[in-house]
């Protein structure tokens, strides 16, 4: 990490360390005063865009019903599958609780990080101690990519919206595959929202 000045805050992005055992003791070795954020969605569509992501470049691979179950007719599911393993957000973060407090990190809703892309990045500039700068003004609804997009990206003075690899259309899926894992996550997504004192609405 490059050395933060006074006034400045250096930011750090990579999806996998929410759900990397070592990387909690590692991160809070480097920093104890590091400010988290989580971005976390319904754990169901995460699985489902999780593997349209790996179908984009495996076009071969098995299909999401069948990577589901360890053993479709008992429907037990295989929660080694990474696609499902991510979602279990409680138990991915009973293990940053042993080395962060729950007040030293932020859940935002991937939900509405779409519907309301403002609102939630009000959330993230306050609990990083910043001045709301970023507003609705600085968005919009591009019909065509069925997203909010950026009025003007930084630099430039024309919109910009996120590339072809975010927001990509999902496979259909099975709905007693989906009610299954619906089912699946529903003990778990409770306990998440009682340790984060938020209601994320996935049920
Ligand atoms: N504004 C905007 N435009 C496009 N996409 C948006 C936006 N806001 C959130 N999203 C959602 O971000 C999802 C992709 O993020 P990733 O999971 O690939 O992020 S990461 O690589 O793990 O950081 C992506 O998931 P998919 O829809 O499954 O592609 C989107 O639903």
């Amino acid at each position: 990490m490059p050395r933060t000045l006074e006034g400045q805050i250096t930011m750090e992005k990579t999806p996998s360390y929410f759900v990397t055992k070592e990387a909690p003791a590692r991160i809070s070795s480097m920093s104890k005063g590091t400010k988290l954020i989580v971005v976390v969605r319904d754990p169901v569509t995460r699985a489902i865009s999780d593997y349209t992501q790996t179908l984009s470049k495996k076009p071969d691979i098995p299909t999401f019903e069948s990577l589901t179950f360890k053993n479709r007719t008992t429907g037990l599911i295989d929660t080694s599958w990474s696609a499902i393993q991510i979602g279990i957000y409680a138990k991915h973060l009973e293990n940053w609780l042993l080395h962060f407090p729950i007040g030293q990190i932020l859940f935002v809703s991937g939900e509405r990080l779409i519907s309301d892309p403002a609102g939630e990045l009000g959330r993230v500039q306050d609990f990083l101690g910043l001045k709301r700068i970023i507003t609705d003004k600085h968005f919009y609804f591009n019909k065509t990519k069925g997203f909010p997009c950026l009025k003007k990206a930084e630099g430039s003075s024309k919109p910009h919206c996120l590339g072809k690899t975010k927001g990509r259309t999902h496979p259909d899926i099975d709905q007693e595959v989906v009610q299954r894992l619906r089912d699946f996550y529903r003990p778990f997504n409770m306990k998440f929202y009682q340790m984060t004192g938020q209601d994320f609405g996935w049920d």
